[in-house]
């Protein structure tokens, strides 16, 4: 990410700026989020993360951080931390709720109001990384973050999608707002595919497979890998206590991930 704007801002310190897309709700963006984050901790950088997903916020969740809260600071909002290293900071609407199940029912002018005030706002410090996690679909809020972020150049955008053709329909809707936005695309991740058996960790193709490298081929684009479902993973996710980092270490798809964190620090430029 090049720097262009004159005054500096919070955003105009972070190095690197990743948006996590996909163009159907479930398919794990949340959960490639978080993966990505821990892994890019793991190699030694400093994240920050943004849940923009304002209707379902379930990043506070993945990190173990439901019951935080936010404040505000004269530099700006403190997003809230996950270690002592202060190396993984996560800002989310779910913060801001006075209640975890509140619904929040907004109109596209406030959805895009509170988006402006979170890539302004929080004080993230001197960052690597800042992962956006976004909600399905091409919305408001994907909109309101392009044109929010147009003076920062994000580095580009992780699609994830699953196996089945009705998921890969709707990302190649995503490819193509990437294209009109001329956000670059860093690549593919294809989640759920094939399935680790928690006894044998055998792992089974449950549904078709190879779709996502398939349009990835078709779209020009890279393809970062093939995620399985791991049980573990979810059974650890749900879990309450134990820590973030564990929880992703004893996950059957760690490896799958430093694997990926490296693709995508390499198209952001970040090593060689
Ligand atoms: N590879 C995986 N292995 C096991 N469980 C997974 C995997 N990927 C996602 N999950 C589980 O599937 C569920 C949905 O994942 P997640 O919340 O990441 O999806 P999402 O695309 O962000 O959803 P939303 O549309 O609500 O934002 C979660 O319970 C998550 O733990
Ligand atoms: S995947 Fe195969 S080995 Fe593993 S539990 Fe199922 S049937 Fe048994």
């Amino acid at each position: 990410m090049t720097e262009s704007v004159d005054q500096p801002t919070h955003l105009s310190k972070v190095k690197h700026i990743v948006l996590v897309l996909s163009g159907k709700g479930g398919v794990g963006k949340s959960t490639v989020t978080t993966e990505l984050a821990l892994s890019l901790v793991e190699e030694g950088k400093r994240v920050g993360v943004l849940d923009i997903d304002l209707t379902g916020p379930s990043v506070p969740r993945m990190f173990g951080l439901e019951n935080h809260q936010v404040h505000q600071a004269s530099t700006g909002w403190v997003p809230v931390y996950t270690n002592e290293s202060k190396s993984l900071a996560v800002m989310s609407l779910g913060f801001l709720l006075q209640n975890k199940d509140d619904a929040v029912v907004w109109r596209g002018p406030k959805k895009t109001a509170m988006i402006k005030q979170f890539l302004e706002d929080v004080a993230w410090g001197d960052i690597d990384y800042l992962l956006i996690d976004t909600p399905p679909g091409t919305s408001d809020e994907h909109i309101a973050v392009v044109e929010n972020l147009r003076d920062y150049n994000p580095d580009g955008a992780v699609i994830v999608t699953t196996p089945q053709a009705v998921a890969l329909a709707d990302v190649r809707k995503e490819l193509n707002f990437c294209h009109k936005t001329k956000i670059p695309i860093l690549g593919v991740v294809e989640n759920m595919s094939g399935f680790i058996c928690p006894y044998c960790t055998e792992c089974s193709d449950i549904f078709s497979k190879g779709g996502g490298e398939a349009m990835a081929k078709e779209f020009n684009v890279d393809f970062l890998g093939r995620v399985p479902i791991d049980p573990t993973l979810t059974a650890l996710i749900e879990a309450e206590g134990g820590t973030f980092s564990t929880r992703f270490t004893q996950s059957g798809i760690y490896p799958i991930f430093k694997d990926i964190t490296k693709m995508v620090m390499s198209k952001c430029g970040d090593i060689s």
